[in-house]
């Protein structure tokens, strides 16, 4: 078998209020599983999802899992630090876990956008659709409109604990990056925008910034 010709590594911040399912969507991403036990992420978790995304090109995946709570903190500015997209999440049974988008929306284009100045990709997710799948069927037309106004790529209704949908919000995040990185390279170095990157003994990815503060 010929190996693929091309590599990327993006960063990609999971965020959204406490409790919407951030980790548990990365979980069923990631390791194909599901819990019902709920425990609340400190501070940041990260994971590593392979993609192949087409015969020719690898694309890996840093998954931070930023803990609800640290919309109230002050380190949310470190976590967003050279991401490359991301995926704001809200709690369909929750109302006010929607009206908390847009100040994680508002957070992150503060405090990031790609080195050329663009703000970077982010895709909504409405999750937990197996609980609520009346809240948002009528309001497909509210949630475009939505999207559009506060510049999200894209919205998905997403059930980690059924499966539904991760993978389609993935790839169009991940679309919308290749997008984006095709005008990167035009004025930019590519070294500039990839972290450093190993692996610790648990399996899970350590990133080394040199520069954090
Ligand atoms: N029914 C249902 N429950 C879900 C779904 N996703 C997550 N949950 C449950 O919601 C609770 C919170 O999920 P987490 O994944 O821990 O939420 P989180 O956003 O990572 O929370 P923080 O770490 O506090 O920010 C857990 O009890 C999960 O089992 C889903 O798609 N459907």
């Amino acid at each position: 078998m010929q190996a693929p010709h091309k590599e990327h590594l993006y960063k990609l911040l999971v965020i959204g209020d406490l409790g919407v399912g951030k980790t548990s969507i990365i979980k069923r991403y990631v390791h194909q599983n599901f819990s019902s036990h709920y425990r609340a992420t400190i501070g940041v978790d990260f994971a590593l999802k392979v993609l192949h995304w087409d015969p020719e090109t690898v694309v890996r995946l840093q998954l931070w899992d930023i803990a609800g709570q640290e919309r109230f903190g002050n380190m949310t500015r470190v976590y967003y630090r050279e991401a490359m997209g991301a995926f704001i999440v809200f709690d369909v049974t929750r109302p006010a876990t929607f009206e908390a988008v847009a100040k994680w929306k508002n957070d992150l284009d503060s405090k990031l956008t790609l080195p050329n100045g663009k703000p970077v990709s982010v895709v909504l997710l409405a999750n937990k659709c197996d609980q609520g799948k009346d809240v948002l069927m009528n309001n497909g037309l509210k949630m475009d409109q939505f999207c559009k106004e506060h510049g999200f790529v894209g919205w998905f209704e997403t059930s980690a604990k059924e499966n539904i949908n991760i993978d389609e919000a993935s790839r169009c995040l991940v679309k919308h990056i290749l997008a984006n990185e095709c005008d990167l390279m035009e004025s930019i170095e590519p070294d500039v925008v990839k972290p450093h990157l190993t692996s610790t003994k648990s399996g899970k990815v350590l990133l080394i910034y040199l520069q954090v503060f």
